[in-house]
């Protein structure tokens, strides 16, 4: 029998994001400074007979169809272009809030192709599994290799691996879906129309507080109008804001997710239990970033 494949599909965060501008294709250039978290979705391959998905896990209901899930877009996508290709059946663990500005939709499609990569011998270099990433969505490709990188274009447009210090995080997430094309939509630019370019180039292997620095001076330009579409994001940050030792706080891609920066694994513990009594009901959770 072959052994099961594994792999663990983190959540993405967006620590910056500005759009450049919007594109005649209507998707926006981007300059992202994209770093991948500790919580994630875990994700599983019994190789095997013909293509199929199980979904457990706490947010496996929100997921939408099997036949819609990305895991399953991006197999088929990578199926269409390599003659012969082994695969199996998925078994996906489902623990993030989904149209949640994580990208755990991506991540879980970026681990489907890593694990049929692995059984079929294709790096993750292979054109057609770059190609299946990218015709999948805008954030699969930065999510195929997930460490911290700059993330340009639509998403496509890599940057080399970066070494950052760890941070220490709070991640909360109100547990209303914010769909991506509303708030992209919300932000109002025409084709061709820009915002204010502000290039932030992160420095070879920055201490914590130089990283922290270069954060205060940059933005999420989709936070006004995810904030106008879903006003819980305001209070989220609001909320985390006030936690004890937080030293930042933004939205991750096109929300409703916000994260707080605090300086140490202990003072982020405490910041979500913190957060935890308030909101009860909501989303919350500490973890390190890189
Ligand atoms: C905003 C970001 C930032 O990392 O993250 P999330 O909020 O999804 O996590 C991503 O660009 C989202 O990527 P992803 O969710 O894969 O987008 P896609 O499915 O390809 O596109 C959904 C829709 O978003 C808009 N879109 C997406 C990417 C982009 N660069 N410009 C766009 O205008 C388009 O309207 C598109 O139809
Ligand atoms: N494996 C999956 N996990 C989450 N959402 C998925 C998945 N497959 C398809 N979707 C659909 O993709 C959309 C975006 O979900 P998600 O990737 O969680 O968003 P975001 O990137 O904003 O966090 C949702 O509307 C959801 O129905």
């Amino acid at each position: 029998m072959p052994q099961p494949l594994a792999t663990r599909a983190p959540a993405k965060i967006n620590l910056t994001l500005h759009v450049l501008g919007r594109r005649a294709d209507g998707y926006h250039e981007l300059e992202s400074l994209v770093v991948f978290a500790g919580t994630g979705d875990d994700l599983r391959l019994e190789p095997g007979g013909t293509l199929a998905l199980a979904v457990t896990g706490p947010t496996a209901l929100l997921a939408g169809s099997h036949a819609d899930n990305l895991v399953m877009k991006a197999a088929r996508l990578l199926a269409e272009r390599v003659s012969g290709l082994k695969v199996g059946t998925f078994c996906l663990t489902k623990r993030l809030p989904v149209a949640a500005g994580i990208g755990g939709g991506s991540s879980d499609a970026a681990a489907a192709l890593r694990l049929l990569g692995r059984l079929n011998s294709l790096p993750l270099s292979h054109p057609a599994l770059r190609e299946a990433a990218r015709l999948t969505g805008a954030d699969v490709p930065v999510c195929l290799e997930p460490r911290a990188r700059m993330m340009r274009g639509a998403g496509e447009d890599l940057g080399p691996g970066l070494s950052l210090p760890r941070l220490f995080a709070v991640l909360v997430n109100p547990r209303v879906p914010v769909e991506t094309p509303a708030v992209f939509k919300a932000l109002g630019l025409q084709p061709g129309q820009g915002l204010p370019a502000a290039a932030h180039p992160v420095p070879e292997a920055p201490s914590p507080d130089a990283l922290l620095a270069l954060l205060k001076n940059t933005r999420n330009d989709l936070e006004p109008p995810a904030l106008q579409i879903q006003p819980l994001i305001g209070e989220a940050l609001g909320l985390l804001r006030a936690t004890d030792g937080c030293r930042l706080v933004r939205m991750s891609g096109s929300g409703a997710t916000v994260f707080g920066l605090y300086d140490d694994c202990d003072a982020a513990a405490r910041a979500a239990r913190q957060f935890r009594r308030l909101r009860p009901d909501w989303w919350v959770k500490a973890t390190s970033l890189r």
